[in-house]
């Protein structure tokens, strides 16, 4: 299809390079090319290079930024991201031209002494920056202390290691992806930790009117992984307009039908509103906008703007 080599750009993380390295290789399997055809372009993000929590800086976004300077410049051909680190509104003259089937969509139980999050006993110590996590520990579990944990898996799961929490969650999509599944102690159903938004989701970002690219990676895409993140994102591009709260998210199809599930939380988890909303896949962006318009209303003025978050 294209003689000169193509270039994919990715953050340097371990989970970031075996998502670049698994769209590489379908690339290659789809279109009998080599992988010599490609090359890896390991990009450094804002997002990368922020000790402190996340929260504190602006959350989503930032592990894209640099990456996405770099497609538009014509640095690199596409880019590969975990659709949930992306903001809900791309830059202009970009498009996700492709979403890998999704992988596992469950958040992972990680503990060296406990069998489940029920199993912790009071007091027991929970590591994780993720706003949405703490406030969903903190809803079942208000007994249980939570600690700050950044890094990336490989970081997180030495820290467990070290003691310095009992147990921490991951999302299970990229302990999978990196060959670490021996790691989870338990996967969290859906219904007890609804996952963030665009979770286990792989997306393939191009320049819009690439048409090169544009065929080059579309046959990668899976529709109703597609539309499952559309609808989701659509959820959360209503919700993360003025401010940013623990958020959740997940639509999935039953049969031919879109399902999808909304969560708000409060940090605390004190406060909690949740809501399906159904429809057909055609109506998958007003699903995720009405089903975002009713929790704002249900939660009302300010209970958004009352948490500084992010919602990973
Ligand atoms: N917030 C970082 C991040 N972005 C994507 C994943 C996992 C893979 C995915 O959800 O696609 C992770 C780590 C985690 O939450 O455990």
């Amino acid at each position: 299809m294209q003689q000169k080599t193509i270039k994919i750009g990715t953050r340097g993380s371990p989970l970031a390079l075996a998502q670049a390295h698994e769209v590489r290789a379908r690339l290659m399997a789809a279109h009998g090319l080599a992988e010599d055809q490609f090359a890896i372009v390991v990009i450094k993000t804002s997002g990368d290079q922020i000790v402190g929590s996340l929260a504190d800086v602006g959350g989503k976004g930032l592990f894209t930024k640099e990456i996405e300077e770099a497609l538009l410049g014509e640095e690199i051909d596409l880019a590969v991201h975990s659709m949930k680190d992306m903001a809900t509104t791309l830059p202009a003259g970009l498009t996700i031209s492709a979403m890998l089937p999704r992988e596992d969509v469950r958040d992972a139980f990680i503990s060296l002494a406990y069998p489940s999050l029920d199993a912790v006993p009071a007091g027991g110590r929970i590591g994780t920056s993720s706003l949405r996590r703490q406030a969903q520990v903190k809803l079942r579990r208000p007994d249980l202390e939570v600690i700050g944990f950044r890094g990336n898996v490989q970081t997180r799961l030495k820290k467990l290691a070290d003691g310095v929490a009992d147990a921490t969650f991951l999302a299970c999509a990229g302990l999978r992806r990196l060959g670490l599944t021996d790691q989870i102690t338990a996967s969290i159903e859906t219904d007890v930790m609804l996952p963030a938004v665009a979770q286990a989701a792989i997306g393939i970002e191009i320049r819009a009117g690439d048409e090169d690219n544009n065929a080059l990676t579309g046959v990668l895409n899976d529709e109703r992984t597609a539309l499952c993140v559309t609808a989701e994102r659509a959820f959360l591009r209503i919700l993360d307009g003025s401010c940013r709260t623990p958020i959740a998210g997940l639509a999935e199809f039953d049969g031919d039908v879109l399902r999808l599930r909304g969560q708000i939380l409060s940090p605390d988890g004190a406060r909690e509103f949740s809501t399906v909303k159904s429809g057909s896949p055609a109506s998958a962006i007003r699903l995720g906008e009405d089903a975002a318009r009713e929790l704002l209303d249900r939660a009302g003025p300010g209970f958004l703007s009352s948490s500084p978050a992010s919602a990973t």
